[in-house]
């Protein structure tokens, strides 16, 4: 798919509080489709808030929300710039190293016709969704969902959080089976739709745009056996409850996207659900769990 050119606004902030505060100071401001912004934190615990606008940004109006949820020493340190769509779709094809994880490769479409013939090639153009599996959470979600499907086979399978679709590409592949596969944000939603399509017959992959589990699919749909969540740890800790009331008997959780120190905050909100945790991973400094319903 070819994105037209973005304009970014980056800055780093100390902690997520004043990365929240950003980010809804600034979803006040500008609305959907208007401008995508995304805050994720990083393993130094600073948090990243990058986003990227349709059209040319009101500069000086981008500094003075920034200074007055975040202070003017936040507002002095953003950058303006423009990120080309050729420069992504560039990076997406061709700078991309293959990812593997479990039976697992996540690649490129240069790599399309390299991948071994017992794994699972999962080809994705990233644009501007989160999930080229070079990431520690998206890798630690491959790797628990590989072995979590060794001896056990979901058949609602739900992907919360999917960006580039890779996790629910992942398992349509791996049990070909239905996948759901939800995210807040519009551009990501469109970039999911585009990568099932690359890798799975278009029925596979159903896509939809939510917020947690606010959408009328969610509500019509039947209760999930797994649900890959791959978002952050105070969203996961909130989703607990519309989870739980999501998941069929002895059904599988995977989260992701927390740092070790947040694990026992979101593994006590889980539990206080019914969920028990059964496989906790770290790669690169994040956490990623597995957790099954108890009856
Ligand atoms: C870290 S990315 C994960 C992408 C991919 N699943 C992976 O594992 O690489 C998190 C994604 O979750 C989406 N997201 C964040 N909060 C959400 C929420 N409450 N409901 C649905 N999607 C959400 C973001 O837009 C983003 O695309």
């Amino acid at each position: 798919m070819s994105l037209a050119s973005t304009h970014r606004v980056h800055f780093a902030v100390g902690d997520e509080h004043t990365a929240r505060g950003v980010v809804d100071a600034l979803t006040e401001i500008f609305f959907e489709g208007q401008a995508a912004i995304a805050a994720f934190e990083r393993p130094d615990s600073r948090w990243d808030v990058t986003v990227h606008f349709a059209e040319p940004p009101d500069q000086p109006l981008v500094r003075e929300l920034v200074a007055n949820a975040a202070g003017a020493d936040i507002a002095a340190g953003i950058t303006f710039d423009t990120v080309e769509a050729k420069d992504w779709v560039k990076a997406s094809l061709e700078d991309l190293v293959p990812v593997p994880a479990g039976r697992f490769v996540v690649h490129g479409q240069h790599d399309r016709d390299r991948i071994a013939p017992n794994k699972l090639g999962i080809e994705i153009e990233a644009a501007l969704a989160f999930g080229t599996g070079h990431h520690g959470t998206t890798r630690g979600c491959l790797l628990l969902l590989d072995q979590a499907l060794k001896a056990w086979r979901p058949r609602r399978v739900l992907d919360l959080g999917t960006g580039t679709g890779v996790l629910a590409i992942a398992a349509a592949k791996a049990l070909h089976e239905k996948v759901l596969a939800s995210d807040i944000d519009p551009p990501s939603v469109q970039v999911a739709r585009d990568n099932a399509r690359l890798n799975v017959s278009g029925h596979l992959v159903r896509t939809v745009r939510a917020t947690g589990f606010s959408a009328p699919q969610f509500t019509q749909s039947a209760l999930f056996d797994l649900v890959l969540a791959n978002i952050l740890a105070n969203p996961l800790r909130q989703l607990a409850g519309p989870m739980a009331r999501h998941l069929a008997p002895s059904a599988l959780v995977i989260l992701s996207g927390l740092l070790p120190h947040q694990a026992p905050a979101v593994i006590a909100a889980y539990r206080a659900r019914g969920l028990v945790p059964v496989r906790h991973l770290r790669i690169e400094g994040w956490s990623s769990l597995l957790l099954r319903k108890v009856n």
